[in-house]
């Protein structure tokens, strides 16, 4: 697909029993379809390969496009830098059937896109569960594609194009959509409150399709896939569904968890408060765990987070030390230390322990909340911030909140 993908170190796979596999669907093939890459416990298949971590190259552009980079200059870099790593899980690997597993569905942020979570992703996925992580199409990510007819295509010769993401069907043709920054003069909210609306109906038209899946309805991807989407049937638990994401993904989470009462419970990472009408923070019933890098958050975002603080529903917020905002994505792996540092992708923790902390934390939310049988509740006094490299609550000082309160 790209360069050599041939480095599988640096995204840490899942530490959970199950391995983990993971295929594309897209269902269907309009911008108003549903896009996601689903990792699930698969059965060890020696010949699965593991899928490189950026698909095509239009995702680096539109990576190029968020940083305000050119183009080509940002191609090579981001090519020599990121271009061989793989993501840990195998592509496409037969389906493990075993009883009814839990469902989250992921949300990326701004100028991110579908595979930039896969050690969140893959180690939720190890632990037992079915995880979807959307590909937003409201151009708020960095690049995104989706297909139209095109009836002229017939006699076109097919450009040589990756394998898993030609279409099936012939006539159609396939549209890149790439990050939208926002216009001069053109107002933040009302852009990021309408892209927050769409995020949260495409979550919620993600779960409608798996639910689909579960119940034996055939679907047909868009994307040439050998996976057998029906050996998903009667795999899930839609009781057990939530919502978890990064930053605008975590917006998207309050977002979702208010339209659609399936999801039991949300883990919201980094959130960023500002596309949100506060109004509609009462509508919002289910538990809710908030984790906070240490640098990102200010005070009038941690203001608005502790509006959603309820005494009768569980809501939850801690804080990882030595943490920045891309100490959620992959990212944070995958850049030597001194530019990790320089480019804030690296905090002063090892970013392997913040995402260990990251994501015990969200097991053992998930598995309160969800009523699993498992063994996370283990790790219960990371919920209330009892570690070592973790503040219960925020960093941000308390004084500087109640003045601001108050003016
Ligand atoms: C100047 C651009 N300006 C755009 C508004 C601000 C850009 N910015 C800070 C960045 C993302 C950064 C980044 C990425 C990737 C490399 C690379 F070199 F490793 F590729 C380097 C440096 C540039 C750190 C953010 O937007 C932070 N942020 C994010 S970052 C999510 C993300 C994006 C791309 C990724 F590849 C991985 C993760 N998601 C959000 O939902 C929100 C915010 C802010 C508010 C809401």
């Amino acid at each position: 697909v790209m360069g050599n993908c041939s480095n599988t170190l640096g995204i840490p796979p899942g530490k959970g029993p199950h391995q983990v596999g993971c295929a594309d669907l897209m269902v269907d093939h309009t911008v108003q379809g549903s896009f996601f890459r689903l990792y699930y416990p698969c059965e060890p298949s020696p010949s699965s390969e593991k899928p490189c971590w950026i698909p095509s190259q239009e995702y680096f552009d539109g990576l190029a496009d968020f940083m305000k980079i050119n183009r080509s200059f940002a191609e090579r870099i981001f090519n020599y830098l990121y271009g061989s790593y793989r993501i840990p899980a195998f592509w496409e690997a037969p389906f493990k059937s075993n009883g009814k597993y839990p469902l989250v569905i992921f949300s990326h942020g701004l100028g991110a896109f579908r595979t930039l979570y896969s050690a969140i992703c893959a180690e939720l996925a190890s632990r037992g569960f079915v995880v979807a992580s959307v590909e937003h199409r409201d151009e708020s990510g960095s690049a995104t594609f989706y297909f139209k007819e095109n009836s002229q295509m017939q006699q076109q010769a097919h450009q040589a194009d990756t394998k898993n993401s030609k279409p099936v069907q012939e006539n159609l043709e396939k549209v890149w959509m790439y990050y939208r920054a926002l216009k001069p003069g053109e107002e933040e909210f009302s852009l990021r409150n309408n892209q927050v609306q769409q995020r949260a109906n495409e979550c919620i038209r993600a779960l409608k399709i798996l639910d689909e899946i579960n119940s034996g309805k055939s679907v047909t991807n868009v994307l040439q896939s050998e996976f057998d989407w029906s050996s998903l049937k009667n795999s899930l638990d839609l009781c057990k569904t939530a919502v978890m994401g990064h930053s605008f993904g975590g917006a998207t989470v309050i977002e979702t968890l208010c339209k659609e009462l399936t999801f039991k419970c949300g883990v919201a990472l980094d959130t960023w408060m500002v596309p949100l009408k506060e109004e509609i923070f009462p509508n919002v019933k289910q538990p809710i765990l908030f984790i906070n890098s240490e640098k990102f958050q200010w005070a009038g975002n941690i203001i608005r987070m502790r509006k959603l603080d309820s005494a009768s529903i569980q809501r939850k917020m801690i804080t990882i030390r030595g943490t920045v905002h891309q100490s959620f994505p992959d990212f944070t792996f995958l850049t030597g230390n001194w530019i990790g540092k320089v480019l804030k992708l690296k905090g002063d923790i090892d970013p392997h322990l913040a995402m260990d902390l990251s994501n015990k934390a969200s097991l053992a939310f998930l598995q309160r909340h969800l009523s699993l049988d498992k063994d996370f509740n283990q790790w219960d006094p990371l919920i209330d911030g009892k570690d070592e490299n973790l503040i219960p609550g925020t960093n941000i000082h308390a004084t500087h909140l109640a003045t601001l309160q108050y003016f």
